[in-house]
């Protein structure tokens, strides 16, 4: 068998080099032998990159989750029920826009909540951090780790019995998904499954109430939307990942009897939302002085979005916590059938995204600077338009925020949280 020095100085094509004198032979060969150190240099920086990297991750891990007692007391106080039929609640994704908004009401009317969050930097860390902060001064711990670790929510739910989980952690963003489709799988598919499969076998097993959207409608265009239409036509990977969770989410409760409830949020907005969002990124742009861009759909038609309120979300998901029902399994095992459940939770009116910006002009008493664009093709849909009145009927579901008085109370925090003088985000 040829050495691999001898097949790096033989030519693939037989013959190209015949006829070439030593020293080429010679430059060749040294030519090669360096490139053999080279291939060795890169091998060695690699396992010591991959050896420190397992390190780091190994500390991390250890470092966030085995801290021992004073770790654990902190999750045990957390947990804590104040209230007479409470329930003690792992809220997921706490330091994203809606789970820390569900924690703080749970936590206000006595419930257990313990939050976990990656911290991911999809959007400005610092403004997770705050909320955070914000959870912490109101008796909520957060712990700082992935739903992908299922140690880490072997041992959450080894010492907190948690009743319910409100699973909000996702990836979240429609067009985010051309740029990075596999962090969608990474959390809104695998991580799913890690805490579905720790849930499974947890005893008491909790109910699960977790955040689906209302881009599972994708192309359809009947309208309002209905729980009962169809989501087979997915205008985004990130569509299609929600979907796939409320299929995944029906084999868990179909086999080992999890109580499963899907929220179908729509454009959901508010104080301290989601920088990445149109309305809170416009909101940056105009007070910048910099131009905003406005998508169009074909024949120059606005395209247009249920837009729901933060506060109206909240008591959506508190509603489908305290009607969730019992989860019937035990030990990977179901006993009788269990709910599963899907809710709409829009505004029911929706509003052209010209529209919203007028009114964002009109609450920062600034024009903004716009161009209109062609929408291009990028998972975005046309509309969204909430049928709400399943969750109406479950759980008096009833949303009472205009998009002007949201609009409103949003631009005021904006305003209090960054100031007038924009620099960056
Ligand atoms: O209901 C959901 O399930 C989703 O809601 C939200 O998605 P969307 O409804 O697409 O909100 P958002 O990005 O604010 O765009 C709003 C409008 O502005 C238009 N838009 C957007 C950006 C831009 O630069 N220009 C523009 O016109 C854009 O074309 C659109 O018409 C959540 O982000 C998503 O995570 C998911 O929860």
């Amino acid at each position: 068998m040829p050495s691999l020095e001898e097949e790096l100085m033989f030519p693939s094509t037989p013959g190209k080099y015949k006829g070439q004198n030593r020293h080429f032979h010679r430059c060749f060969a040294s030519t090669s032998t360096m490139f053999l150190w080279a291939l060795f240099l890169i091998a060695i920086t690699a396992s010591y990159l991959c050896f420190q990297s397992f390190m780091d991750n190994n500390n991390s891990t250890s470092n966030r989750f085995f801290t021992g007692h004073h770790w654990e007391k902190q999750v045990i106080n957390s947990a804590q029920i104040h209230q007479a039929h409470g329930m003690s609640v792992l809220v997921t994704g706490a330091a994203g826009f809606v789970g820390s908004h569900v924690s703080l009401a749970l936590k206000k009317r006595g419930d257990g909540v313990v939050g976990l969050d990656n911290f991911n930097n999809y959007y400005d860390v610092s403004l997770k951090k705050a909320r955070k902060n914000l959870l912490n001064e109101n008796g909520i711990f957060i712990v700082e780790g992935d739903i992908n670790e299922s140690k880490l929510l072997l041992k959450l739910f080894d010492i907190a019995k948690f009743t319910h989980v409100m699973h909000l952690a996702a990836q979240a963003g429609v067009r985010y998904a051309m740029e990075n489709p596999n962090s969608y799988i990474h959390s809104n598919i695998a991580g799913l499954v890690t805490l579905l499969e720790v849930s499974k076998n947890a005893n008491p097993q909790p109910a699960i109430v977790w955040a689906s959207s209302s881009s599972v409608y994708g192309l359809n265009e009947k309208v309002p939307f209905s729980e009962s239409d169809r989501t087979d036509q997915p205008a985004s990977l990130y569509a299609a990942t929600k979907k796939a969770g409320e299929e995944i989410t029906h084999t868990y409760n179909h086999i080992y009897g999890l109580s499963i409830t899907g929220l179908r949020f729509f454009t959901v907005y508010g104080p301290w939302g989601r920088p990445d969002m149109a309305y809170f990124s416009f909101t940056r742009n105009i007070l910048q002085g910099k131009p905003i861009t406005i998508y169009r759909g074909k024949n120059r038609v606005d395209l247009a979005r249920d837009f729901t309120y933060i506060d109206d979300v909240v008591k959506g998901c508190i509603g489908s916590l305290d009607t969730s029902g019992k989860s019937t399994g035990s030990g990977g095992k179901k006993w009788g059938p269990a709910p599963y459940r899907i809710f709409n939770l829009g505004n029911t009116s929706p509003v052209t995204v010209p529209m919203m910006v007028g009114m964002l002009e009109k609450h920062l008493k600034i024009k903004a600077k716009k161009n209109f664009v062609v929408m291009p093709g990028n998972g975005d849909v046309p509309f969204t338009h909430a049928n709400i009145s399943s969750a109406r009927k479950e759980f008096g579901y009833k949303p009472n925020t205009d998009l002007q008085t949201g609009l409103k109370k949003f631009v005021r925090w904006y305003l209090s949280y960054y100031g007038y003088n924009q620099g960056k985000l």
